[in-house]
């Protein structure tokens, strides 16, 4: 998991909806609701917002939710006198509709937050933070990087007016909890009576004042910062482009024999290593491996080695990567409920296509997960309905309000599968790409697939760097892909090569390279899946696939850390999927011959189970 490295008291769009999906969620609203003593659930809110990859304290999420109140509050105010207040508040949409659904002795509360009633305690630490919001320094960072939000001493004198970036302290005079004010300042704490004069409206408008103006500065710093962060990006991907020709170059100078060789100048960056000798081993190879497994690091792998493994079925891949698929899968016992063992959504399912969704759909309910939820257009659905009972389908990615509508239901999935049978239709993508950016604040597994790919090699920052994220092309779609991310045509020659790049350059996203053998790999450590098959191509086939590592991935991600023993929960996943998909083609094809399809193959998925992760 990405943890978020600027944990200042700078909060980005993207992480401040993520905290206000996580507030807003109805167990965390009950829990608050009438509760004074509220640090329990913060911290659980810190720990859910870390599972997305920001690093917060309780007390962070706590003051920042009291701030959006505020504004929410305020703005609200002020809409209702003049409508210019509504821009004070970003989140205003965000607040509302939480909030909207809060008693009025929940607002009777919020006002009195506000007035210094029930948490006047926190209020000196608050009003201190949202100026300290503003107070960062020309790099868009804030100087309290490191430090917790909360202090006893705030060092920082709140001003009466903000003035501008330059009217706060500097740098050096960061607060930290352990400094006494005296240390960090020699003027006198300002003491609090310095407002018992003025009446609680004024002091209210001076604060109002003041929070929009740290707004305002915070967004001007965030946009500069961020504008900062692409730049960053965009030179190292050039920089690794470059790499890579480079690399390819030599490589291709070595292959090929000229008759007056001439040595190639290597730039001082590139490792000097000969690329037809084996990199050395890592220290955490092989050890406890058999023989019989070959594990080596791969050849001429410009990214640094990778770690490949490569399985036929047998012994090998009973004994080494099958257990850890195993130890993710949850035991049957007649203490869970409906819904513990997988909810998984599938989004596709267009007027052309109503197979895939429904094989995907099945596939997941066959392999273990509880509900198996379908959204897709409004004449696909009594199709696929009609195809079978146990499926829940939604007929809405067509309509007027499909992200909303999804985005209900996305707290009470475990994983989605994007692009079985979703068309191409401009509006199709367009609530598909919504629905990801969605599912990835709430730390989703999302398994992408058939057209979700053609959404991708579109738009690839849809997923790129979503390190739950899982994209499973063809080698049609592969090359769709590779070819929208690196410019330039797919050398078919080497598709571990190229599978490795094209993960690597979509920010170490879990690939699965489909074809004759599967490759499976996050840039950094590659498992081929070559048991035996179906000899049949027939269309689906990818469809039980991606359903399948719906439940796999959720799986994976949900079991302990040690359950995979150290290896990336999506590679875990893939290898359960697709060993799985090739032992029911293999199965199926061995009773029906040519006359295989996709549906003989999903009866074979409770045998196959059985087989591979039950014997
Ligand atoms: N019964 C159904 O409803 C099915 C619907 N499907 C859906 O159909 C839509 C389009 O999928 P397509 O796969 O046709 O899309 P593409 O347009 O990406 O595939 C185009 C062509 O690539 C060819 N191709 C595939 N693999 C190849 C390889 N390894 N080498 C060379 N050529 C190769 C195929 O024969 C096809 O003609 C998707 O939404 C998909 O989910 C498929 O899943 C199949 C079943
Ligand atoms: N040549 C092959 N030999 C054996 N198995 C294969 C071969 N090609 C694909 N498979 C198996 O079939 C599964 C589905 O791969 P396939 O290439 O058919 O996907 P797809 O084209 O996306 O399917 P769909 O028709 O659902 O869109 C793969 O995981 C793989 O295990």
């Amino acid at each position: 998991m990405l943890v978020n490295a600027t944990r200042g008291f700078l909060w980005s769009d993207m992480e401040t909806r993520a905290l206000l999906n996580i507030w807003g969620e109805h167990d965390v609203q009950t829990a608050l609701d009438g509760n004074f003593r509220n640090s329990h659930v913060y911290r659980d809110v810190a720990n859910r917002l870390c599972e997305l990859g920001f690093d917060r304290t309780p007390d962070q999420c706590r003051i920042r939710v009291k701030s959006l109140k505020r504004q929410y509050f305020q703005a609200k105010e002020g809409s209702r006198k003049n409508g210019q207040y509504h821009k004070m508040c970003k989140f205003y949409d965000e607040m509302e509709r939480i909030l909207s659904n809060r008693s009025l002795l929940e607002r009777q509360d919020i006002d009195s937050v506000a007035v210094g009633g029930d948490e006047t305690m926190d209020e000196d630490a608050e009003s201190t933070e949202l100026l300290q919001e503003a107070h960062m320094d020309g790099s868009g960072e804030c100087s309290f990087m490191e430090h917790p939000v909360k202090t006893e001493y705030p060092s920082c004198p709140i001003p009466v007016t903000v003035g501008g970036m330059s009217s706060f302290p500097t740098k050096q005079s960061s607060l930290t909890k352990t400094n006494p004010p005296a240390a960090t300042s020699s003027r006198p704490r300002r003491s609090k009576k310095r407002f018992a004069n003025m009446s609680l409206e004024k002091l209210m408008e001076k604060f109002l004042e003041q929070s929009m103006e740290a707004e305002d500065n915070f967004y001007r710093l965030e946009e500069q910062r961020l504008q900062a962060e692409d730049k960053r990006r965009e030179e190292e991907h050039s920089r690794e482009l470059q790499m890579l020709q480079m690399l390819g170059q030599i490589f291709t100078g070595i292959s090929t024999p000229s008759p007056a060789p001439q040595a190639t100048p290597q730039p001082s960056c590139i490792p000097q290593t000969n690329p037809t000798v084996p990199l050395t081993r890592p220290p955490c190879g092989n050890r406890n491996h058999p023989p019989a497994l070959t594990e080596f690091a791969s050849h001429s792998q410009p990214a640094g080695p990778v770690i490949e493994r490569s399985f036929s079925l047998g012994t090998t891949a009973m004994d080494s990567v099958i257990p850890l698929v195993r130890k993710t899968i949850p035991p049957l016992t007649s203490k869970k409920h409906k819904g513990q063992d997988g909810r998984i959504g599938i989004i596709g399912g267009c007027q052309e296509y109503t197979g895939a969704p429904f094989f995907a759909a099945i596939s997941a309910l066959k392999v273990g997960a509880d509900l198996s939820h379908v959204f897709c257009t409004k004449d696909a659905a009594p199709v696929i309905k009609s195809y079978s009972p146990e499926l829940i389908v939604h007929p809405v990615l067509d309509g007027p309000n499909a992200v909303e509508e999804i985005e209900k239901w996305l707290p009470r999935l475990h994983s989605l599968v994007v692009g079985p049978g979703l068309g191409r239709e401009e509006m199709l993508l367009k609530n598909a790409k919504e629905i990801i950016e969605r599912s990835k604040l709430r730390g989703i597994p999302i398994i992408i697939d058939a057209d979700g790919l053609w959404l991708v090699a579109k738009e690839p920052s849809v997923i790129q760097g979503y390190q739950r994220g899982i994209l499973t092309p063809n080698f049609m779609e592969f090359t769709r892909l590779y070819e929208a991310m690196h410019h330039e045509p797919l050398d078919s020659t080497d598709h571990k090569r190229s599978a490795q790049q094209l993960s690597i350059a979509m920010g170490h996203l879990t690939l699965v390279l489909k074809g004759e053998e599967d490759i499976i790999t996050d840039g950094k450590n590659m498992l081929t899946c070559n048991q035996e098959g179906s000899g049949r191509r027939c269309g689906g086939q990818g469809d039980l696939l991606s359903g399948s590592l719906g439940v796999f991935a959720h799986w994976a991600f949900s079991s302990p850390p040690d359950a995979a023993k150290g290896m990336n929960p999506s590679l875990v996943a893939a290898f359960g999927a697709t060993s799985l998909t090739r032992q029911c083609n293999r199965q199926a094809f061995h009773k029906h011959s040519r006359s295989t399809t996709t549906s003989d193959m999903i009866q074979e998925i409770s045998s196959a189970f059985k087989k591979l992760f039950e014997s």
